[in-house]
């Protein structure tokens, strides 16, 4: 089968998850940046952006957009999304809360250099008081490895990713933290998760003032 292919602008964005959960899968894929506003334009005319809006992901025939959608479409078909109705609405709970968390980050690239140092820090202090204490409960109420079931899922995979983006802006931020600590480090020993972690993997870096030029420019904001 043609391997799933992802246009995006090149960098995290919306898209970095998507790149989590496929690597996390085993699932090679290939990618089209989005540099100019005229690629932009054209995957509009061809009609394929539903709202106008990236991530576009083609995959099975098909051309998805909406992130949460095409991240429940990957979960569901690789696996990766619960054994009934109970566990995926669980998987579908965390996501959710490391999403909210992930879209802070994301959009504080955007944001005027002055409130940069400001927004850094609220972040941390949402992750360190809201997000971390809710998964360091589960792993403690649980006492098993996964989030859910006891099963490797989508949740382990956003989780790890959202661990890994908070720490980029403070290193120390597991220090509170002990079986997150021990959940980062059994995660990112998965074998499909440790290969995309290495250097010359598809997994993209910190939102700098390039990426952010990119958008602008083809979002034309
Ligand atoms: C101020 C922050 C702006 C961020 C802009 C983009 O850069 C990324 O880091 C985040 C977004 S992604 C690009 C943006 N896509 C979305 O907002 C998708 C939202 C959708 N609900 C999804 O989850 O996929 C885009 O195509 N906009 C065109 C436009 O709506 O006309």
């Amino acid at each position: 089968a043609a391997k799933p292919k992802l246009w995006y602008f090149p960098g995290r964005g919306r898209m970095e998850s998507i790149r989590w959960l496929l690597a996390a899968a085993g699932v090679e894929f290939e990618e089209e940046f989005l540099e100019t506003r005229e690629q932009y334009e054209k995957l509009q005319k061809d009609g394929r952006l539903l709202f106008g809006q990236v991530p576009l992901v083609e995959i099975d025939g098909m051309m998805l957009t909406q992130t949460r959608a095409i991240l429940s479409y990957l979960a569901a078909k690789y696996n990766l999304y619960g054994k009934d109705l109970k566990e995926t609405v669980r998987i579908n709970m965390y996501a959710d809360g490391t999403q909210d968390l992930m879209a802070m980050i994301m959009m504080a690239a955007f944001k005027p250099p002055k409130e940069k140092e400001e927004n850094i820090a609220l972040i941390v202090t949402k992750a360190k008081t809201r997000y971390f204490p809710v998964f360091e409960k589960i792993l403690k109420d649980h006492g098993e490895d996964f989030l859910v079931g006891n099963k490797f899922s989508w949740a382990d995979v956003q989780l790890l990713e959202a661990i890994l983006m908070v720490e980029e802006l403070n290193a120390s931020v597991l220090s509170d933290f002990p079986l997150l600590k021990a959940f980062k480090a059994r995660i990112s020993n998965i074998p499909t998760i440790k290969k995309f972690l290495q250097p010359g993997s598809q997994r993209k870096p910190p939102a700098d003032s390039r990426y952010v030029d990119v958008v602008r420019r083809v979002l034309q904001f």
